[in-house]
């Protein structure tokens, strides 16, 4: 039976701008994607019972609840092979940490049944399958940095120097909802003008996550004697530039035992697209 193991990439992004609040609730938004090297393990093995089961580091998630399971019951219409799958998870992403961990696992199922139950998706469908489990899970599904506007669905490739970072976890999970929701959050940013660049940005949600978690707040005042340093999405994860991973390890070494913290670095495709690619490659030997 055939196994394919993927890597579910983190993401940060670099800036997140609200520019407005739709009827149904969700949020105009701009900000700039950029993929990571570092993420959640995901090993797909065909089963011959044709049931989704996840092992691993499910965190109490329910099974029906769990986005790896909700992706994979959104692909089972276009199935053409008669096999289940068993979902392996070595879980390193903070939950509620802005990284998308979440997001990046159910896309990495899409990507991945796509080619195991020979569903045949192109990425626009995938994507838009995507859109229907989360604003997060299309970027990750094409896996290339991205400014994002509409939802977060309206997907334009973006260039970036390859950069080194520090991601810190503050050990607290700050829920997206409860972002969205309040009342102090800044929802009037307007929508950036041709030819902007980095330091024109911000992130609407940082000074208002700062006010509600405290810890938030060290840890970027923390990060900031070191590198330029910023929240990410909705919190908590911060995250610091370098030019070096040797420069961010520094960093890493210092931090205060409390917080976790990865450093990684940027990457202009996805790695679970390059894996995928690979395994494709080899089963055609
Ligand atoms: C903040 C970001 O992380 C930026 O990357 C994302 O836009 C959030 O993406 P996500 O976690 O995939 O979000 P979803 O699961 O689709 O939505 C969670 C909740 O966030 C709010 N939400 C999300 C995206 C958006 N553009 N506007 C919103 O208001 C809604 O209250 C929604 O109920
Ligand atoms: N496989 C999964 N991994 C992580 N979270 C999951 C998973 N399945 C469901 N969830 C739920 O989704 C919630 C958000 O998780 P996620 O790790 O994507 O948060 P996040 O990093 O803040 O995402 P974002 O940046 O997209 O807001 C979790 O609190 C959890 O309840």
């Amino acid at each position: 039976m055939k196994t394919l193991t993927l890597t579910a990439p983190a993401k940060l992004n670099l800036f997140l701008h609200i520019n407005g609040r739709r009827a149904d609730g969700y949020h105009e938004l701009e900000t700039l994607f950029t993929m990571l090297e570092y993420g959640d393990e995901l090993t797909f093995s065909l089963i011959k019972q044709d049931i989704v089961e996840i092992g691993g580091d499910v965190a109490g998630i329910p099974l029906q609840e769990n986005l790896i399971y909700r992706a994979a019951e959104a692909l089972r219409p276009h199935k053409k092979s008669p096999f289940g799958a068993h979902v392996q998870l070595v879980k390193k992403l903070p939950m509620g940490g802005g990284v998308g961990g979440g997001s990046s696992d159910a896309a990495t199922t899409l990507l991945a049944l796509n080619t195991l139950w020979q569903c045949d998706l192109s990425l626009d469908q995938l994507a838009d399958i995507g859109l229907s489990l989360g604003a997060d899970v299309p970027v990750f599904v094409r896996g290339k940095t991205a400014l994002a506007q509409g939802v977060g669905e309206k997907l334009s490739p973006y260039t970036l120097a390859k950069k080194h970072y520090l991601v810190v976890f503050p050990n607290v999970h700050v829920g997206t909802v409860e972002v969205f929701t309040h009342p102090e959050l800044p929802r009037n940013t307007p929508k950036l003008p041709e030819g902007w660049t980095i330091d024109q940005t911000h992130n609407d949600c940082q000074a208002l996550v700062k006010k509600l978690y405290p810890e938030v707040e060290k840890t970027l005042s923390w990060l900031l004697k070191y590198a330029p340093s910023r929240m990410t999405g909705t919190g908590g994860c911060c995250f610091a530039e370098f030019d070096s991973a040797q420069a961010a390890q520094r960093v890493l070494e210092q931090l205060p035992s409390h917080w976790t913290g990865f450093v990684t670095q940027s990457a202009s495709e996805s790695i679970a697209h390059r894996q995928l690619a690979a395994w494709r490659k080899d089963e055609v030997k």
